[in-house]
């Protein structure tokens, strides 16, 4: 692929080619994140038997001002007969409405003596009625619930525990080899002069962990064609996704580009139009992706967030967007910039405006995203951008860390 493509344009490209992966079950615990596979219609009825909605007493037939306290019917009990006219009975919040019930009186407006009720003002029987919850009052059984789709978050989760179901289809997450490249490059603690260590693969596998990715890590291989090609190669039959790190350049010893041709890879893009991180190279081996990452470690981490990480989500059966969010600019940044930067910042909300200060400018690659929480995008210019200028940034929702309110799902 010869055009340098923009940054949406390789998304769309990644959202048309990355298709869901095929559907799995899975025990309900492990499903939350995940995407539905499969349309849920409800087995049962919900609630499966009347149930009070308070603390208080079980009315029998025909409202008066006078009950006898008869028995208790506690959660999770039950009551044996139906109840006659006059007679009432203890009840308790999601306990089952006795047969014969009229109503059930709140707790607070009830006058209890011995064995005897009283009401001490007159109420209101259609309220009383409406404190008993009737069988299929919240779930009729047979009704479509959760369509295909769906993200499934803590709320479906629970929908789905009560109406029994143990295991659940869903759209897998891929799994991931990461590969870092390079001859300097060595395991924590096996420092040897001229080396470093790799870190950029505890960073990329600390991001994978917090999204939920299973991923296997591999000890760094040097820049050597044949290695690194047969390494691709046996990974490429063991999971879905391959990450190298390092060597996409154009130097001598860069040697992702060629290893990729060589295991018949198919290119989609060679790179893309920002910085840092625009040379990550995306390719397919038949139904398996393979992405190189540049090496510099800030290049890496930003190039796996705004391609990586949606080209997961896709795999995943999510929905693929850039998530854009408006904020204004604390500090004058960017000299000339021929591409597009993606600038790591601090995004902090002051009465509903979102005010981005860069962090580590000019640092190097390793402190550049520090404390950050967003990435700010700034266009190609000739010149700095002032202070209040707005901007759009991208969030850096790492998991759990940092919500993106952006999940859809409208289409229920
Ligand atoms: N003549 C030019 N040279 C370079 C250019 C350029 O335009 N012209 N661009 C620079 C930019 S920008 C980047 S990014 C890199 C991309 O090259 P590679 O993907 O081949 O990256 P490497 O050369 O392998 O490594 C770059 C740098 O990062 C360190 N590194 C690599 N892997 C790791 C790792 N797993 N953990 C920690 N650090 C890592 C590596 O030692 C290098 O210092 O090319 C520039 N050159
Ligand atoms: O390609 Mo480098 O990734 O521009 O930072």
């Amino acid at each position: 692929m010869s055009r340098i493509l923009e940054w949406e344009e390789a998304l769309s490209l990644l959202n048309k080619i990355a298709h869901p992966l095929p559907p799995k079950k899975v025990p309900l615990a492990e499903a939350a994140g995940l995407v539905l596979a499969e349309e849920i219609t409800s087995p049962v009825s919900f609630p499966p038997f009347p149930r009070s909605r308070v603390d208080g007493y079980a009315l029998g037939p025909s409202l008066s001002q006078e009950y006898r306290l008869v028995g208790e019917v506690p959660a999770g009990g039950g009551y044996p007969k139906p109840l006659g006219p006059g007679e009432a009975v203890r009840i308790f919040t999601g306990a089952p409405v006795p047969r014969g019930t009229i109503g059930i009186l709140p707790q607070e407006w009830a006058q209890e003596e011995g064995k005897r009720l009283h009401l001490p003002f007159k109420v209101d029987p259609i309220v009383l009625a409406s404190l008993i919850q009737k069988v299929g009052e919240e779930i009729e059984q047979g009704e479509k619930i959760l369509v295909p789709g769906m993200p499934l978050t803590p709320p479906e989760i629970g929908l789905l525990a009560a109406l029994g179901f143990r295991e659940v289809t869903v759209r897998p997450q891929p799994q991931v080899a990461l590969v870092a490249v390079g001859s300097e490059l060595r395991d924590i603690g096996e420092w040897e002069e001229s080396t470093i260590p790799s870190s950029n693969l505890f960073a990329l596998e600390a991001s994978l962990r917090l999204d939920g990715v299973q991923v296997y890590s591999f000890p760094p291989v040097p820049d050597d064609l044949k290695n690194l090609v047969s390494l691709i190669r046996s990974k490429l039959d063991l999971v879905d996704l391959v990450i190298t790190c390092g060597g996409t350049g154009e130097g001598k010893y860069d040697f992702t580009a060629r290893a990729f041709i060589e295991v018949g890879a198919e290119f989609l893009f060679t790179r893309v139009n920002f910085r840092p991180g625009g040379r990550i190279i995306v390719a397919r081996v038949g139904s398996r992706f393979l992405v190189g990452l540049p090496g510099m470690p800030s290049a890496a981490l930003v190039a796996f967030h705004l391609l990586v990480r949606p080209l997961i989500k896709a795999l995943a059966g999510k929905e693929l967007r850039p998530c854009f969010w408006k904020g204004i600019l604390v500090e004058q940044v960017g000299k000339e910039r021929r591409q597009r930067v993606f600038l790591y910042a601090r995004a902090r909300n002051v009465q509903g405006i979102w005010e981005l200060t860069p962090v580590n400018l000019g640092q190097g690659a390793l402190k550049a995203g520090i404390g950050a929480n967003a990435l700010v995008d700034l266009p190609p210019g000739t010149s700095p951008i002032p202070r209040e200028t707005e901007v759009n940034f991208i969030p850096l929702n790492y998991g759990p860390l940092l919500p993106c309110p952006l999940e859809d799902k409208s289409n229920i």
